[in-house]
């Protein structure tokens, strides 16, 4: 098999060396997996103007054109996937058969917009006056910019750049600085797939706040799409308002899962664990509040207990594992002092509580909290870890006040069987994306992203291709 490991920045169809390096380890050994170029801004605004260089020429081609090499790179990544599954495990920490997993997923995303890219009509409008005929068009907006997260090291970039690719935008990313290894990895397949120089341009960097300027203010920049914290993403959204660039923004969640008493335990256990455990539950859609409603309590309680025990932690290279180690130190320290503040404010453990260090210093066990309340920090915070925290509530209207009580709103679950009240809840629950019955809610088709704090915008589905492209009135006078 081959090796996809690239270390230096991909600006212009080059790699470019920096002396500066950074490393990259496995969060599984502590390994250190490479030494990565370290862009600074300079380099940055290099891309930036490669990526200006480059984007005449890949707009005017046909839609054909972009969407054949597009299709090609979604082939590239398949016939590369055990490669690239390593290479994301290795850096990353989740097991390799769920790294392949996202490589299916990220490149499903590069597939769904090379077809979108054949599909992008404009209107005609009906005649106003005899004298003119109006059309609206649609075009790329031009050369956009991306920062992405580690939870999903390739999936959170193809979702960005196979848009703006498909709508004839050129693209810098600036990849996370713990996991720039699988962003070089299909930035050298991009290129052996004949995606012309200039048109994807990769930046790793340990510098976010500079390399975030440059990305978030470079007046050729028409657009920014960022994938990580609330926090983050208001500073980079102030600064894109400096020359007023489209933006989208998927943020923090905080999701409700909300089992009711009339739902099927046993599925609701079986989504609830498809949900929180991918990942390691470090995945902005992972349930994070899990309402129960009182009168089923104890018995959805004693089926999760029994599933959660059978979990298998270990670094993502072993058979058959459920879950590997957390991205970092602060990672683990995040959980511990969630799971901590839960327990001294009255919180029950059922299960877990505690890094497994026979394996590891970022191995967290499956942890099961009950007789948690909405005043605990890990009902107000990210858990992002795997972390199951009960509360319970008596009727459906309560359950849906708590499922709302929060300032975010990317995904929300319930499970219920009476179709009236999956009516009712499904109009009332505050998200942009809704998992009734159903733990798993991601595909290419899908619009993915929030509402309230938890962002802006869409990824994937058709409305995806619209993030990058402009819309053009054209009145044409002079008919008699
Ligand atoms: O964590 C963010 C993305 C997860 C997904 O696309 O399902």
């Amino acid at each position: 098999m081959r090796s996809l490991t690239k270390t230096n920045a991909f600006i212009d169809g080059h790699w470019v060396p920096v002396d500066e390096r950074f490393e990259v380890t496995n969060p599984a050994t502590g390994e250190v997996l490479a030494e990565v170029a370290d862009a600074d801004a300079t380099l940055a605004e290099r891309a930036v103007e490669a990526a200006n260089r480059a984007l005449p020429a890949w707009r005017a081609r046909p839609a054909h054109e972009r969407a054949d090499l597009l299709l090609k790179w979604y082939d590239a990544m398949q016939a590369n996937k055990q490669a690239l599954a390593e290479l994301m495990c290795a850096e990353q920490g989740k097991p390799v058969a769920e790294a392949a997993a996202e490589i299916d997923y990220g490149a499903s995303f590069v597939k769904w917009f090379a077809g979108e890219a054949e599909r992008s009509y404009g209107d005609i409008v009906p005649l106003q006056t005899t004298d003119k005929r109006v059309s609206i068009v649609k075009r790329g907006i031009g050369v956009c910019s991306a920062i992405t997260p580690w939870n999903f090291p390739n999936a959170m970039i193809t979702r960005k750049v196979a848009p703006a690719l498909a709508a004839g935008c050129t693209m810098v990313v600036k990849p996370p600085q713990l996991t720039p290894l699988s962003a070089l990895a299909i930035a050298q397949l991009a290129s052996e797939v004949g995606i012309p120089d200039g048109v994807l341009n990769i930046v790793p960097s340990s510098d976010s706040k500079s390399v975030g300027k440059v990305l978030t203010e470079h007046p050729l920049i028409r657009k920014f799409s960022f994938t990580g914290s609330t926090e983050v993403g208001k500073q980079l959204m102030q600064q894109c308002a400096s020359n007023v660039k489209k933006v989208s923004f998927e943020l923090g969640g905080n999701a409700p899962f909300i089992v009711f008493d009339d739902a099927d335990l046993d599925h609701a256990v079986e989504q609830l664990m498809i949900c929180k455990f991918r990942n390691a539950g470090q995945t902005c859609i992972s349930a994070n509040r899990i309402l129960v409603q009182e009168n089923v309590l104890d018995s959805f309680v004693n089926k999760l207990k029994a599933a959660m025990r059978d979990l298998k932690v270990a670094a993502g290279t072993a058979d058959e594992v459920d879950y590997g180690p957390l991205i970092n130190t602060a990672a683990i320290e995040k959980v511990e002092r969630l799971v901590g503040d839960a327990r001294e404010n009255g919180a029950e453990c059922l299960l877990g509580g505690e890094v497994l260090n026979d394996l590891g210093e970022l191995f967290y066990a499956p942890t099961l909290l009950t007789d948690v309340t909405s005043s605990m920090a890990i009902t107000q915070e990210e858990i992002f870890g795997p972390v199951v925290a009960v509360q319970s509530f008596t009727d459906e209207e309560e359950g849906i006040r708590k499922a709302n009580d929060t300032p975010f709103g990317l995904a929300g679950y319930f499970c219920a069987q009476d179709y009236r009240r999956i009516e009712r809840v499904s109009a009332a629950l505050e998200c942009g994306m809704l998992g009734i019955n159903a733990g798993a809610i991601s595909h290419a088709y899908n619009a993915f992203g929030g509402v309230k704090e938890s962002g802006i915008g869409r990824e994937g589905s058709r409305y995806g291709l619209a993030e990058y492209q402009e819309t053009k009135t054209l009145t044409l006078g002079g008919f008699a």
